[in-house]
Order: structure tokens, then sequence, then C-alpha cells
């Protein structure tokens, strides 16, 4: 990672029209674009600009993924077309995510684009110090028109006995590695637990998954919960669910992880245990922010304050990169006085790219319950459906729709199956434009793709 190096030409006004706080995707997209507009932007990181999702996140775990599925796909040649022996090598793909998703973990090309529409760019820690200003590498810096907080997430380290003397990884170290570990444990099956253990055990590696919840993906419908753990076993990964790690231990080779009902031990211990946005660090409480906060609380156009806009991850509205692009797009149009719609959020579409693919928008079945709305649920099977029959080995999934019977209309749907991602664009449609059930009935759906099952499970909705 490059030299922290707070203190550079970029302070030498200690004034700017807007100060943005965290590049990521969200923070990069506000900085350039207002520095577009001709406006004096000065952008801060403490890391790399481009933030979590290029260097840490979705593009380096969706390539190593892409990788094990071909992987997987080689193998499904055994069921449909032959024979196939697949040895795998982490080895390309762990040098594509150094050379073409990373630059080797250097933001030189990121920074140049920023600077090169007219923004300063301060590498370092940046603190709150009011609604107008921000403190970093001991300068205070002061905003004319606005200060933009996009600080996201860093990983949780829950406190578990032993845990943080331990060499434990985290998804700040995962995607260096060159080859897969003998055996991973990881602690969490999340999005980001699940995600890595399928792609690991497939190269390899002897997973085991430990999570407190009774179910992994446990804010996904339980039915979806199901389909993945089966896939994650099937691929021999080993889940420990409802088992809360007790304590950790390394002994220079092994880590050993108690559970209630017994030990996992591992070359290898992978931390996934949800984020923290560290906004005490952060000097929330100088904007008004009660710092025992978890997110910064924001209004329809993104405004904690007068004068200070949040976005991304730090506003708990969805930890996703579409989100903090979304709520990117909206800051930006209030900081240039062009009157954007208020946020909305009753369609956030969130994909978990296991093998099939885990995707949902909108309410699931407990939450629209937990509103009292009266329910119509309908559930397809993707075997049971044409493709899904056709396409044989590897087509497991469902898909899931929640109709609020008085509306009429789907406000949530879950989509789990090969391509489950792709599928799910059908239904973001339906539920962000309100698209009446009668009106979904009344469509031509392609015959035989994976989306015309929306078809089945409209026809089976029935209510609750
Ligand atoms: C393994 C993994 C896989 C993921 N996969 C997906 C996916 O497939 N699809 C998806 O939509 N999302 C995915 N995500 C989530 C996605 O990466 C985040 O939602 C997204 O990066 C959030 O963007 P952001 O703009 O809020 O901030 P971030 O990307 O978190 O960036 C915040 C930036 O702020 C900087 N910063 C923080 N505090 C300070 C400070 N005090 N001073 C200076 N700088 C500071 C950080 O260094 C960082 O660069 C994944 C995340 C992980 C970890
Ligand atoms: N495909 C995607 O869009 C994608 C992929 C990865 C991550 N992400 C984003 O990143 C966020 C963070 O991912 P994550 O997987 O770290 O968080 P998460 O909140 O999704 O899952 C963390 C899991 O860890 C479990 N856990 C917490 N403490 C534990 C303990 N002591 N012992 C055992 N289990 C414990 C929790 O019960 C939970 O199930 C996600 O919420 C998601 O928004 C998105």
């Amino acid at each position: 990672m490059p030299q922290d190096n707070a203190v550079n030409d970029a302070t030498s006004t200690r004034e700017a029209d807007v100060i943005v706080l965290g590049m990521g995707p969200g923070g990069e997209s506000v900085a350039g674009t207002l520095a577009d507009a001709g406006l004096d932007v000065v952008g801060i990181d403490e890391r790399l600009v481009g933030g979590e999702c290029p260097y840490y996140g979705c593009i380096p775990s969706k390539m190593l993924i892409r990788a094990a599925n071909a992987l997987s796909e080689a193998r499904r040649v055994n069921d449909l077309a032959g024979s196939s022996s697949v040895e795998p090598d982490l080895g390309p793909v762990a040098l594509r995510i150094r050379e073409e998703a990373t630059d080797y973990w250097d933001d030189r090309v990121a920074v140049e684009r920023f600077e090169s529409k007219g923004g300063r760019f301060i590498r370092g820690t940046g603190t709150l110090v009011g609604t107008d200003a921000v403190q970093v590498g001991g300068v205070p810096l002061t905003a004319r028109k606005a200060v933009v907080i996009a600080t996201g997430t860093a990983p949780a380290v829950p406190p578990i006995p032993g845990l943080a003397e331990t060499p434990f990884w985290t998804n700040r170290d995962i995607f260096a590695v060159e080859e897969p570990p003998r055996s991973l444990a990881i602690l969490g099956g999340g999005a980001i637990g699940v995600e890595l253990a399928q792609a690991f055990a497939r190269f390899g590696s002897e997973v085991t998954v430990i999570e407190a919840a009774d179910r992994i993906l446990a804010a996904d419908e339980p039915e979806a919960s199901r389909i993945v753990a089966q896939a994650l076993e099937r691929d021999g990964v080993s889940i420990c669910a409802g088992a809360p790690a007790q304590e950790v231990s390394h002994d220079g080779s092994v880590f050993t992880i108690s559970l209630p009902d017994r030990m996992v031990t591992a070359e290898r211990l992978l931390v996934a245990a949800g984020r923290t946005t560290r906004l005490d660090e952060l000097g929330a409480a100088s904007i008004g922010v009660d710092p025992g906060s978890r997110y910064l609380p924001t209004d329809g156009t993104l405004r904690v304050t007068e004068g200070v806009w949040a976005l991304g991850d730090v506003t708990g509205k969805g930890a996703f990169t579409h989100m903090s692009m979304y709520q990117a797009g909206i800051v930006i149009q209030d900081i240039l006085g062009q009157g954007p719609r208020p946020a909305e959020y009753h369609a956030v579409p969130r994909v978990t790219f296991t093998d099939p693919e885990s995707a949902a928008v909108g309410l699931t079945e407990q939450q629209a319950r937990e509103q009292g709305l009266r329910l119509r649920v309908g559930v397809a099977r993707v075997p049971s459906t044409a493709r899904g029959w056709i396409h044989k080995s590897g087509n497991e999934g469902v898909i899931k729709l929640i109709e609020d019977a008085d509306a009429g209309v789907l406000v949530g749907a879950t989509s789990v199956g090969p391509h489950g991602g792709e599928v799910l664009g059908a239904l973001a449609v339906a539920v962000h434009a309100r698209v009446p059930v009668a009106a979904l009935r009344g469509m031509i759906w392609a015959y035989p793709t994976f989306h015309r099952g929306i078809e089945d499970a409209l026809r089976h909705l029935h209510d609750e």
C-alpha cells in the first residue's frame, strides 16, 4: 500500500468547497463528479482510493468465484458430457487479482484520475472536528459548501477470548493468498463467509464455516439458506451453525476454535463476522451524532445535518457497492442544487455469488409479516421448471415471491439458482416499480429461460 502522506500539496490551501472523507466507490464518485463540475474538492483516504470493493471485496472475490465455478462446471462434464478430470491451481486467478484487479494493491491510477479532474487528494486518517471541518495529519481543513462522509466499514473482530492474539485473516488479507490453505476455518456464515467457503473448497481447501445463528445467510429466506448450505456441503464444506465461537488459540501453526460442542482446527482462520463503522474514532460527536451509534443517520437526500452528507456502508442502508453508488448520485445532485428524488429503500437488490447464486430484493416473508401485511406467497422450485430440468447438474434453486395481497404488488422476492442474480433483474423491476401482479401474470415469459420460473411462482401465489 502507498505510504501515508498527509502533509502534501493538497493541504496547501486549507479550505475547499467540498471535503470527501473516504474514497471508496461512493466517495470517489462524489469527489470526481463534483471536481469535474468545477468545485474545489479535497478527497481523503487512509488506505486506497476505490475502497473495499476493488482491492479487498467485490472484484477480487468475484474473480476468485469465477475461477472456482469454472472448476465446478468442468467437474459437471462427468454428469453431462463425457469425462473430465480437473487439477485446481489458484495461481492464475491469484495473479489476475494482483495484476488486473488490484494493480498489486496500488491506487496510483485512481488517484491520478481524481487529480486530473482538479481534485486534491490527501492520504491519511481524517477526523471530523465540526460540521464544516475535518482534521487530517494534524492539519485542519474547512469546507465552504459540504462535508461528505463515505468512510465505509472495516472488518469487525468479535471479542472472543484469545482471537485478537492470533494471526487470523480478514477480507483485507485473503485475496493476497497465492496457494489455498490446506484447511480454512471461517468465522461467520454471512455473504463473505459463504462465498469464500465455497470458492476455497473448490480449490481444494478443507473448509469449516462457524456461524453463531442457527443457519448460514440468516438474513435471507430460510429456503435460500437451506439450498446454499446443501450446495456448500456438496463441495465438502462443513457447516457448524448455532455455534458461537467461545475461544480461539493458535499454537504457531494451527488454529483451534472452541465451539459449545466441539473443537475445530485449521491451518488458517478467516474472520468474516460482520463489519464496524468506528464512528467514535471518526469524531461523530462533533457533528451531533451519538458516537455509540452503529450508523450515521441520514434523511432522504443523505444529509446528516446542515452541510454534512453521508453515503455508503456507513449509512446502514445495505452494505453494497450499488447502494453506495446510488446514494452518491443523490448526494451529487443535492450538493449541485439539482433537487434529487429522495432515496427509496423498498427494493434493495442483493446477490450472494455462491453456486447457485442467492439473490433477493425487498422484504423477506418474515419482514413482511412483521409489517402486518396480508400476504400471498408463491414458490417455484427451479429443478421443476422447464429450464431447470434441462439444466440438470447444478440446477438447485427456488423462486419465492411475497405479495402484499391488499395492494396486489410484490413487496419481496428471492431467486436462488443458476444465474439467480440475473433472474433477480425482472423481480427487482417488479418490486421497485410496484408492477401489479395482474400485469406480471399477463406477461409473455420467454421459454425456456430461468426467469420463466417467475411465471410458475406467480401461478403458485396463495394466501398465507
Ligand atoms: C469480501 C467482500 C465482498 C464483497 N462483495 C460485494 C459484491 O459482490 N457486491 C456488492 O455490491 N458489494 C460487495 N461488498 C461490499 C462492498 O465492498 C461495500 O459495500 C462497498 O465497498 C462500500 O462502499 P463505501 O463507498 O461505503 O466505502 P468503502 O468501500 O468501505 O470505502 C471507504 C473508504 O474510506 C476510507 N476511510 C475510512 N475511514 C477513514 C478515515 N477516518 N479517514 C480517511 N479514510 C477513511 C477507507 O480506507 C476506504 O477506502 C463486498 C465486501 C467484501 C468485504
Ligand atoms: N455479494 C455481495 O453483495 C456481498 C459479498 C460479501 C459481502 N457483502 C457485504 O459485506 C457485508 C459484510 O459481510 P459479512 O459476511 O462479514 O457480514 P454479515 O453480517 O453478512 O455476516 C456475518 C455473520 O457472522 C456471524 N457472526 C458474528 N459473530 C460471530 C461469532 N462470534 N461466531 C460465529 N458467527 C458470528 C453473524 O451471525 C453473521 O451471520 C455484508 O453484509 C454484505 O452487505 C456483500
